[in-house]
C-alpha cells in the first residue's frame, strides 16, 4: 500500500479561491478591502522570493498589498518607527516582518512591537499566549496550515497521539498547542529526545518541523500514519523536506511531499489571517470557522 500524497498544492488553491470570494463580498457589502503590509530589511535572496510570491498571492485574491523595503544597515529605531506607522494605518489589517532579521535587531522586541490584532504571524507574546490559552488568537500561518490538511485528512483528531518534531517558537510550539486544542495527546520530541524513532513509531500523527534533509525514516513510522513534512531544506538535489517521502510513504497513510505540501499552504493562512484580522476589525464575524 502506497500512502496518500496530501496535495498541499491544490488544499492552498482551493482556499485562496475561497478568500478571493470572501474578500470581493466583503467589498460588495461593506466597502472595506483588506490590507497586508509586508516589511523585508536586507537583501536574503530567499526572502525576497517569498515576500515577492506574498504581494502577487494578496493582489491575487483582491487584498491590497503594502511592501516595504528596508535597507540591510537599517535601525532598529527606523523598523520600529515603521511599525508604529502600520499600526496606525487603518488600511492596513494586517502585519507581516520578513525574518530572519539582520543580527543588528533584536527580532522580540520588534515583533512585539506589532499590533496583536494586526500580528497575522501570530508570532507576538499576546497571540501566542492567547493560544496557549484558548483564547481567541492570530495563529501562526506554517502549523495553522499543517491543522486544515491534518483536520482534512482524519476529521476529529481527538486522542489522537501526535509527535511534533522541533520545539521551534514559529512551527514546533505553535503546532503543540493546536493540536493539544483539538484534543489531541501531544508529544514534542527535539534534539535531545532519547529513541527518538521509537517515539515517533507510536504517533498517529507525525509534524516533522526540524529542518534536517530527509531525517524521518520510513521505519520510524506506525503503518497508516499522517505525515506532514515542514521541513524546506535546500540541497544539492534540489528541495527536500524533514522526511524521507519514498520511504515513508511506503509505510505511511498519507503524507505531505515537499515542495507542494505545507509551504503552499502557509501563504495561503497568511491571507486567510488577513482576512480575519480585517473582518475582526470590522466587528464581522470571523470568515474561516476554524474555532481558533
Ligand atoms: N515573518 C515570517 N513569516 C513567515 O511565514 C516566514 C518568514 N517570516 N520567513 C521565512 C519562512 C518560510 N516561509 C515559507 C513560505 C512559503 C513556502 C513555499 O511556498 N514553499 C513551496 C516551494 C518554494 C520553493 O520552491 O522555494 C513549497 O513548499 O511547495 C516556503 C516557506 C514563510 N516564512
Amino acid at each position: 500500500m502506497v500512502a496518500t500524497r496530501i496535495d498541499g498544492k491544490a488544499f492552498a488553491a482551493k482556499l485562496r479561491d475561497r478568500i478571493a470570494g470572501q474578500v470581493a463580498a466583503l467589498k460588495d457589502e461593506h466597502g472595506i478591502t483588506p490590507g497586508l503590509a509586508v516589511v523585508l530589511v536586507g537583501e536574503d535572496p530567499a526572502s525576497q522570493v517569498y515576500v515577492a510570491s506574498k504581494g502577487k498571492q494578496t493582489k491575487a485574491a483582491g487584498m491590497n498589498s503594502y511592501e516595504h523595503r528596508l535597507p540591510d544597515d537599517a535601525s532598529q529605531a527606523e523598523l520600529l518607527a515603521l511599525i508604529g506607522r502600520l499600526n496606525a494605518d487603518p488600511a492596513v489589517h494586517g502585519i507581516l516582518v520578513q525574518l530572519p532579521l539582520p543580527k543588528h535587531i533584536d527580532e522580540a522586541e520588534v515583533i512585539n512591537a506589532i499590533a496583536v490584532k494586526k500580528d497575522v504571524d501570530g508570532f507576538t507574546t499576546a497571540n501566542t499566549g492567547r493560544l496557549a490559552t484558548g483564547q481567541k488568537a492570530m495563529v501562526p500561518c506554517t502549523p495553522l496550515g499543517c491543522l486544515m490538511l491534518l483536520r482534512d485528512q482524519l476529521g476529529d483528531l481527538s486522542g489522537k497521539d501526535a509527535v511534533v518534531i522541533g520545539r521551534s517558537n514559529i512551527v514546533g510550539k505553535p503546532m503543540a498547542a493546536l493540536l493539544l486544542a483539538d484534543s489531541a495527546t501531544v508529544t514534542v520530541a527535539h534534539s535531545r529526545t532519547k529513541d527518538l524513532s521509537d517515539v515517533v513509531r507510536r504517533a498517529d500523527i507525525v509534524v516533522a518541523a526540524v529542518g534536517r534533509p530527509q531525517m524521518v525514516k520510513g521505519d520510524w513510522i506506525k503503518p497508516g500514519a499522517t505525515v506532514i513534512d515542514v521541513g524546506i531544506n535546500r540541497t544539492d538535489s534540489g528541495l527536500v523536506g524533514d522526511v524521507d517521502y519514498d520511504g515513508v510513504a511506503a509505510v505511511a497513510g498519507a503524507v505531505t511531499p515537499v515542495p507542494g505540501g505545507v509551504g503552499p499552504m502557509t501563504i495561503a493562512c497568511l491571507l486567510a489571517n488577513t482576512l480575519t484580522a480585517c473582518c475582526r476589525a470590522n466587528g464581522l464575524p470571523d470568515p474561516q470557522g476554524l474555532g481558533l
